[in-house]
Parts: C-alpha cells; sequence; structure tokens
C-alpha cells in the first residue's frame, strides 16, 4: 500500500482518454474508504468509477452499447475480484479492450492476495511499485497491519497499515519498533529529523496496540 498504483493506474486513464480513447474505471464495492463513486489516491486525486461487487456484472451495469464503445478498463483494488481472470480473458482476447490492473499481489502476511498473481501470465507488461517504509524509510515492499485483526480483507489506510521494510513485514508490530530500535543507524542528512518523528510514531502506536 502507498506505493503509488492507484496514482499510476489514474494517470495510465488519464493519458488513454487524453488520447481519444473511451475509457472506464472499476473498483471493488468493498472498499468504501472514499465513497462509491470515485478512485481517490491517498493524496486525493481522483476519478469517476464504476463500484461492483464483481466483475461480471460490469457488461450489464454499464449496458452492452456502452461496453462495445470502451477502448480502455482499469481495475482498481483488483485483490478484491474473484473473477478477476475471466474478466480480463474476456475483456482483452475475445472483446479487444486494453486492460489496466492495480491491486496488491500479496497481503499483510505476505500471502497471494486474491487473483492478482494468476493474471501475470495475461499480460504484456507487469511493474512492482514500492513504497517507503514508514519505520526506516528504506523502500518498502510489503504492508504492515498495525492492528490485532486476522481476517484476510480489511479495509483501512493509514489507520490499519504501514509500508513496511521486507525484513519485519510479517512480524507483530512490537517486534518490526524492537528490530528497528536496534539497528544500526546511518548518519545522512535529515537523519536527525526522522529520529524524531519516528520516535512520535512510536507513541502513537504504542497507543493504539
Ligand atoms: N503513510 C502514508 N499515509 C498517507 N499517504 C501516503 C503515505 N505514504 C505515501 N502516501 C501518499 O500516497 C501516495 C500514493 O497513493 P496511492 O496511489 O493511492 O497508493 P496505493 O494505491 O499504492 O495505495 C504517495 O504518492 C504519497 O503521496
Ligand atoms: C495489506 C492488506 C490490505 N487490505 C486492504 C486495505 C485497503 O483497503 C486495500 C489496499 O488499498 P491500497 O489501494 O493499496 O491503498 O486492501 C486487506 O484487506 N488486507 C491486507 O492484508
Amino acid at each position: 500500500m502507498f506505493a503509488g498504483k492507484t496514482t499510476s493506474l489514474l494517470r495510465r486513464i488519464q493519458a488513454e482518454s487524453n488520447s481519444g480513447r473511451t475509457v472506464a474505471v472499476i473498483k471493488s464495492n468493498k472498499d468504501t474508504r472514499y465513497g462509491l463513486d470515485s478512485i481517490v489516491t491517498h493524496d486525493g486525486m481522483k476519478l469517476p468509477c464504476w463500484a461492483l461487487e464483481n466483475l461480471s456484472s460490469f457488461r450489464q451495469k454499464i449496458g452492452t452499447v456502452a461496453y462495445d464503445q470502451l477502448d480502455v478498463i482499469g481495475i482498481d483494488e483488483a485483490q478484491f475480484f474473484e473473477d478477476l481472470y475471466d474478466f480480463c480473458c474476456e475483456a482483452a482476447d475475445h472483446d479487444g479492450k486494453t486492460v489496466i490492473v492495480a491491486g496488491l499481489d500479496g497481503d499483510y502476511l505476505r500471502r497471494s492476495f486474491g487473483s492478482v498473481l494468476d493474471i501475470i501470465p495475461l499480460a504484456n507488461t507487469v511493474m512492482k511499485l514500492t513504497a517507503r517504509c514508514e519505520l526506516c524509510g528504506e523502500r518498502a515492499f510489503f504492508t504492515l497491519r498495525k492492528t490485532g485483526e486476522k481476517q484476510r480483507e480489511l479495509i483501512g489506510g493509514a489507520d490499519v497499515y504501514m509500508p513496511s521494510q521486507e525484513v519485519i513485514a510479517a512480524t507483530p508490530l512490537l517486534k518490526a519498533m524492537e528490530y528497528e530500535t536496534a539497528r544500526p543507524r546511518r548518519n545522512s542528512p535529515g537523519e536527525e529529523d526522522r529520529q524524531r518523528q519516528r520516535a512520535f510514531f512510536y507513541g502513537v502506536i504504542f497507543g493504539i496496540c
């Protein structure tokens, strides 16, 4: 999370639209964080969308005529769609659409999430994005859940999750913080500020746990 997947998807869709292609964007209706009528990035960029329970309902919802006129279909939060593989095959191979998909490949325990990994063989290009670890500032490949909930699907933003560096990804938050405290610090410009921010952040997290 926070790696820029939605930002990247919206930019691609906007570019397709600017070059005269007809576009539509779909997101899962499970994600109610910013309302159901738009896709919104963590820093506020937004685009109208179709919020659906499953992808197979899209053609009927938008109408056959409008569907046939579409050139490009964007899908956000792809991990929540069980029928992702079948929809992508049908839309791309059978109906000739360009399909651009954004989603999490893994959950907070680094287990494969939904059908996102299944569609990689269908794709012409795949881009794996990374965020910045909130604890150490280095590249974060994974998402750490800050709460004790164990179910795979748990909608949330920075209140529940944070980008995390590989080593601490699957450990409880307390462990992650112990690990971070024990790491040797690099003396880079701004390090002092970052340490102060981290100290504040730890305080907040302890409050939550
Ligand atoms: N911890 C964070 N809390 C809130 N916003 C963040 C955080 N880390 C990064 N961001 C912002 O979120 C943007 C990416 O948002 P978005 O495209 O919605 O990411 P994703 O879809 O991968 O979750 C970044 O460019 C940055 O401005
Ligand atoms: C890691 C993880 C995430 N989720 C949820 C949390 C958010 O609602 C979305 C991801 O949104 P983003 O566009 O990447 O910010 O997925 C989840 O349900 N389970 C998880 O393990």
